[in-house]
C-alpha cells in the first residue's frame, strides 16, 4: 500500500472511530470522483459489502475498474477475481483469463498464474473411485496439479485465522474446541482466476452448478488440532449444503484421516486428491450418515481446502456465513 493509501485509511478509521460514517463516506466520494485509485478501491469494497453505503455490487465493480485502469494492484485483483466468480452482477471468466494473460506479458506475479492455468487446463479430470454408493461417497486422484496445490496454500497463508463455529444462541462467531484449526476464505475480491479455476473443476468432476458452490474455505491443522465429529449440513437453511469437496493440498504428515464412523470408512488424505461426499438424501433431508470428522494430526502440517456446494446458486449476501 502507498504511503497516501495508508493515510487514507487511517483517516477513515478515525472518522468511523468517532461515529462519522456520513463524513467517511464523503471524503471518499469526493476523492474516489477527483480519480484517486485507493479512494476508488476502498469506495469500492465499501459498496461491494455494503459498509456505510448501500450494496451496489455493479456500482463496486465500476470503482474497481476506475482504479484498476490505473494500475492499483489489487483493484486489478479485484476486478479479476469478480468478472470470474460473477459476485458483482458480470460474469466473465474469459475477460478475466483475457487480463491475466495480458498482464503475464510484464508482470511475474501474473505471468506465474498464467502458468498455473495452462496447468489445471491441461490436466484430464480424473475418474472417480467410488468409496461408498449410498451414501454417495467418492475419490478422485490427481484432482489438483502439485503447484496448484502450493497456489492455494500459500494465497490463503495470510489470511488464516483460528476457525470459530456460530453460537446457535448469540449467533456470535466464538472459537469452539470442535474445530482447533486455522482457516481462510477466499471471499468474492479473493478469488483469482486460479481459484476461480479449480472451483469450476470441482464443479466439473462433481457435475454441479459452479455458483452453488460457497467460497472456497481452506483449513491448516497443526500437530494436535482436529475437526470433531460433525456434519456439515446446516440448521434452517432453504438451500442446504448437497455436497461436500475437500482438496488434500499437502503431504508430509502423520494422522488427520477423514474418518466417516458412522460407515466404519477412513479416507487418508492424498496430496492432489479430492473427496467428495453427499450431506443429504435425494429428497433434500439431512443424511445423517455422513457424519465425519478431520482425525488429530500427529506430526507435521495438514492443509485442505473445502467447498460446501449447496442445492441451488448460492451467493456469500444470501444468509448469514454459518463457519
Ligand atoms: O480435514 C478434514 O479431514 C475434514 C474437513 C471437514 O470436515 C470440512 O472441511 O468440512
Ligand atoms: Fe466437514
Amino acid at each position: 500500500m502507498t504511503d497516501a493509501a495508508t493515510d487514507l485509511r487511517r483517516h477513515l478509521g478515525m472518522l468511523l472511530g468517532q461515529g462519522r460514517a456520513a463524513d467517511a463516506v464523503a471524503l471518499l466520494t469526493t476523492r474516489s470522483q477527483a480519480g484517486d485509485a485507493a479512494a476508488q478501491y476502498e469506495l469500492g469494497l465499501w459498496r461491494l459489502y455494503g459498509q456505510c453505503v448501500e450494496r451496489d455490487p455493479s456500482a463496486a465493480l465500476d470503482l474497481f475498474r476506475d482504479a484498476a485502469a490505473q494500475h492499483h494492484p489489487e483493484a486489478v485483483a479485484a476486478e479479476i477475481a469478480l468478472l470470474g466468480n460473477g459476485m458483482a452482477g458480470t460474469v466473465d471468466p474469459l475477460a478475466a483469463q483475457a487480463r491475466v494473460a495480458a498482464l503475464a506479458a510484464s508482470d511475474p506475479f501474473y505471468r506465474h498464474q498464467q502458468d498455473l492455468l495452462e496447468q489445471i487446463a491441461a490436466a484430464p479430470l480424473p475418474p472417480a473411485e467410488v468409496l461408498s454408493v449410498d451414501p454417495d461417497i467418492r475419490f478422485y486422484s490427481d484432482f489438483l496439479p502439485p503447484a496448484l496445490c502450493d497456489h492455494v496454500m500459500e494465497a490463503a497463508r495470510a489470511r488464516l485465522a483460528p476457525s470459530f463455529v456460530i453460537d446457535p444462541v448469540s449467533r456470535q462467531r466464538v472459537p469452539h474446541p470442535v474445530r482447533t484449526s486455522h482457516g481462510a476464505n477466499f471471499g468474492p475480491v479473493d478469488e483469482d482466476c486460479i481459484i476461480n479455476a479449480i472451483n469450476r473443476r470441482i464443479a466439473a468432476v462433481t457435475g454441479t452448478d459452479w455458483r452453488a458452490g460457497e467460497m472456497l474455505h481452506v483449513l491448516r491443522y497443526t500437530p494436535g488440532q482436529q475437526y470433531r465429529l460433525h456434519h456439515d449440513g446446516l440448521p434452517n437453511v432453504s438451500n442446504q449444503r448437497q455436497w461436500t469437496a475437500i482438496v488434500y493440498l499437502n503431504h508430509g504428515f502423520d494422522g488427520g484421516a477423514t474418518d466417516f464412523p458412522l460407515l466404519g470408512l477412513d479416507v487418508a488424505p492424498r496430496r492432489g486428491g479430492l473427496l467428495v461426499f453427499a450431506n443429504t438424501h435425494g429428497d433434500g433431508a439431512i443424511d445423517p450418515r455422513t457424519r465425519h470428522e478431520g482425525k488429530p494430526v500427529d506430526t507435521g502440517e495438514k492443509w485442505v481446502a473445502t467447498r460446501w456446494i449447496r442445492t441451488r446458486p448460492w451467493s456469500p449476501w444470501d444468509e448469514a456465513p454459518a463457519r
